[in-house]
């Protein structure tokens, strides 16, 4: 073995500790084994190129030429996944997230292609009528055209509602006028709409004869096939740096009586005959907001990932690095063996694992909903809007938080750009805002549960996933304490129960000292915000749980017993971080307290030699993870060295800047 090729001593160590058949847990996490292959044949194809190695790394290019290498790069993958990769897994494999996740070996930043295929495709599949998709799809498909989504203006993002460009019907020659009325009008933050899209999904509010029917989606070209300069009436360009995304041209766009073919109005939902008539959309009024819930649902499965790659990273460092004394004179620990840091990462594992079986669940319910739609039954629907607000908030929420305690855990050289966690996070908080505010739409779902509380209230059975609310209204007093899964996850219902219920209890007593009912709910916010939280919580740990059990019904005994050890830090931990809430929902004592902390410790011991083999597990090849501190053979300290040799500013002995300006200085009398 060359140096190049050795695996440190101290990660192999930890590999021959693993006491578990990784194997098995990839299956479990990918779903199946079938998908763990389909998944390493399309790594194999899209990755063995190499076509993901910058020469120099793209954290030290102009923002001009990061962004041509972006465009580059993206090509580069488009081409191999038309050309080899859907050759061997077939279209509808196109806006796979196997497939996203897999560019994530081009891009440390974000491809400008992504919400081509992220919103712009589904918005065409999800909103067209198949006349319309048999239109557009195709070529969208193809990169014939390239899309953005642009709904968000520079004055409004959460109140789609209050969006001011208006898409107004023209009879005469059959076609609708986009204006952009005021400043505030300008579409702001549409990703890949500022250099790279020709075409966009447009949100506006529709306006036909006379009268305004709310926002509707438009396809819409803004720039020429052929040169791509912006076509006449549309104004358009990049917002300027940002915290993360900085590839993904985020753009703004106006328009001057701009005027597109009526057929370019998405039409599934509701449409505008050719005389002006306005037919309404028949089942449910929010049915033009399903592109954004569609993302929601996938968004949980990116929290997961870029989790797991953050744990991936930070536990494979934490195994090589050692530092400190813990007697005088003995060898340095590695940073592994410290509590403290187990119990920054190990939840960090676990809520990966959370993540993503309850992101499988939450994609089985939203087919299940579209099927039931494709029917014409939208009473799914609210359901699915509420649980998909929720744990899209705290999935993204909860995996910025871990993100960034995985870069604490890697010490200084975390906090390199080398390391990747700074990406990550970049990318990963950007997500707790964009699709809808974390607070926004945890109090969608406060809606949802207060109405939920006051069916259960009236004695009517309420839908499964607030069941436990029809057991508030049957048990008496507080929920017993017990130690067990299933105990610890309905005192965490009992929790949201209690909470809900003080939430109605709030907005009635404001109602009832005068408040209307606006008033009386905006004062009640703060709460309902924290009881919608906590019932995403009993969610997750309900499902989590729940989809253990299911899955690890035929796994070897060492498999269950470590996923089961997860499960329980999960459980555990976050009885832990909730034990104000415990103590006022539950029995739960002092003495409970103790074990619940004597538990927590010991399943960290109990899963500390398992550790490595956890993230190893999560089977994420180090083109992916493009870290120096978290590939998976752990040369660590080398790789550092080698990225400072890619550093411009090491090309020569001395800066010119020593001649222009220090040297000057130096010189200089006071
Ligand atoms: C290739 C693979 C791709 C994988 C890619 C993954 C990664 C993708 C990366 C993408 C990168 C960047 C993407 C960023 C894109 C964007 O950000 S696009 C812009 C997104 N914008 C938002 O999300 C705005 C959030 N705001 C809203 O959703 C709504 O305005 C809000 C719901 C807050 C309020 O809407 P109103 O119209 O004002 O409605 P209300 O009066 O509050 O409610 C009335 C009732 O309607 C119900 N409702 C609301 N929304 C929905 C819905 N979507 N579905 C069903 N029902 C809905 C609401 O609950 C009320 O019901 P009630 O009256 O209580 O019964
Ligand atoms: C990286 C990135 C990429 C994006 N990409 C796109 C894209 O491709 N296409 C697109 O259309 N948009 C995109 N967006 C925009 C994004 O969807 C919005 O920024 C997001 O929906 C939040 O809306 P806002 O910016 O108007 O925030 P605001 O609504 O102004 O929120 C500001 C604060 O006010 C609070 N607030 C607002 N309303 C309420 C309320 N009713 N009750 C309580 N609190 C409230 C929020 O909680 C938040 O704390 C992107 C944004 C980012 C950061």
């Amino acid at each position: 073995m060359t140096s190049k090729n050795k695996i440190n001593e101290d990660l192999a160590n930890e590999r021959r500790k693993c006491n578990f058949n990784i194997e098995e847990v990839t299956y479990i996490l990918d779903g199946g084994k079938e998908k763990t292959l389909q998944r390493k044949k399309i790594e194999d194809v899209a990755l063995n190129g190499g076509a993901s190695v910058d020469d120099i790394p793209e954290e030290y290019l102009s923002a001009r030429e990061r962004y041509e290498n972006a465009i580059r790069k993206s090509c580069i993958y488009t081409n191999i996944v038309k050309n080899e990769v859907l050759e061997i897994t077939g279209i509808e494999n196109y806006g796979s997230p196997v497939l996203r996740r897999t560019g994530d070996a081009f891009f440390k930043d974000i491809s400008p292609f992504m919400l081509h295929l992220g919103m712009f495709v589904p918005s065409i599949i999800g909103q067209c009528t198949a006349e319309q998709q048999a239109t557009w799809l195709p070529r969208a498909l193809d990169m014939k055209i390239i899309g953005a989504y642009a709904q968000t203006e520079l004055g409004h993002g959460t109140f789609i509602r209050g969006l001011e460009t208006t898409a107004t019907y023209d009879p005469e020659t059959e076609e609708f006028v986009l204006h952009s009325p005021t400043i505030t009008s300008y579409k702001w933050w549409a990703g890949g709409l500022g250099r790279t899209a020709n075409h966009c999904t447009v949100v506006a509010q529709l306006y036909t004869q006379g009268k305004c029917h709310g926002t509707h989606l438009f396809i819409v070209q803004i720039r020429d096939l052929e040169t791509h300069m912006p076509l006449p009436g549309v104004k358009v360009g990049e917002i300027g740096p940002r915290m993360g995304f900085n590839t993904a041209d985020n753009g703004f766009l106006g328009f001057n009586n701009y005027r597109i073919p009526r057929m370019n109005m998405m039409m599934k939902n509701a449409q505008v005959l050719k005389d002006g008539t306005y037919v309404k959309a028949a089942r449910h009024g929010k049915l033009t907001y399903g592109t954004m819930v569609f993302v929601r649902v996938t968004l949980v499965g990116e929290a997961s990932f870029n989790l797991a790659k953050a744990v991936t990273i930070a536990v494979r460092y934490s195994a090589v690095r050692r530092q400190s004394e813990l007697r005088p004179g003995s060898i340095e620990p590695q940073i592994l063996d410290y509590p403290t840091q187990q119990h920054k990462l190990f939840i960090c594992i676990a809520t990966a694992h959370a993540f993503q079986l309850t992101a499988s669940w939450l994609w089985n319910t939203f087919t299940a909903v579209q099927a039931e739609m494709k029917k014409g039954n939208v009473d799914t629907l609210p359901e699915l809007h509420a649980l998909s607000s929720c744990l899209k908030a705290l999935s993204t929420s909860d995996a910025t938080a871990y993100i960034e305690q995985c870069r604490f855990a890697c010490g200084g050289h975390g906090y390199m750009l080398s390391s990747n966690l700074p990406f990550l996070y970049a990318f990963v908080v950007a997500t707790r805002t964009y699709e809808g505010d974390y607070t926004v739409l945890l109090l969608q779902t406060a809606r949802f549960l207060v109405k939920a509380w006051e069916q259960a209230e009236s004695g009517k059975v309420v839908t499964p996933t607030v069941a436990y609310l029809n057991r508030h209204f049957t048990t008496n007093g507080k929920m017993i304490w017990d130690n067990s899964p299933e105990g610890i996850i309905r005192v965490f219902q009992s929790v949201a129960a209690g909470k809900i219920s003080l939430c109605v209890r709030s907005i009635r007593n404001r109602i009832t000292s005068g408040m209307d009912h606006e008033d009386a709910w905006l004062m009640t916010t703060v709460q309902l915000v924290n009881a919608a939280e906590a019932h995403c919580r009993s969610v997750i740990l309900h499902t989590y749980w729940n989809e253990i059990v299911r899955l690890t019904k035929h796994s070897s005994d060492n498999v269950k017993t470590v996923l089961n050890q997860l499960v329980m830090l999960y459980l555990t931990y976050w009885a832990l971080e909730r034990t104000g809430d415990l103590l006022r929902y539950s029995t739960i004592s002092e003495n409970d307290i103790d074990l619940l902390q004597r538990q927590y410790e010991e399943l960290l011991v109990k899963i500390r030699p398992n550790a490595v083999g956890l993230v190893d597990a999560f089977d994420i090849r180090d083109e992916i993870l493009q870290s120096t501190l978290g590939s998976y053979d752990g040369r660590v300290y080398e790789r550092l060295m080698e990225e400072v040799q890619k550093n411009p500013l090491n090309k020569e002995p001395v800066d010119p800047s020593f001649h222009k300006y220090l040297k000057p200085l130096m010189k200089s009398k006071i």
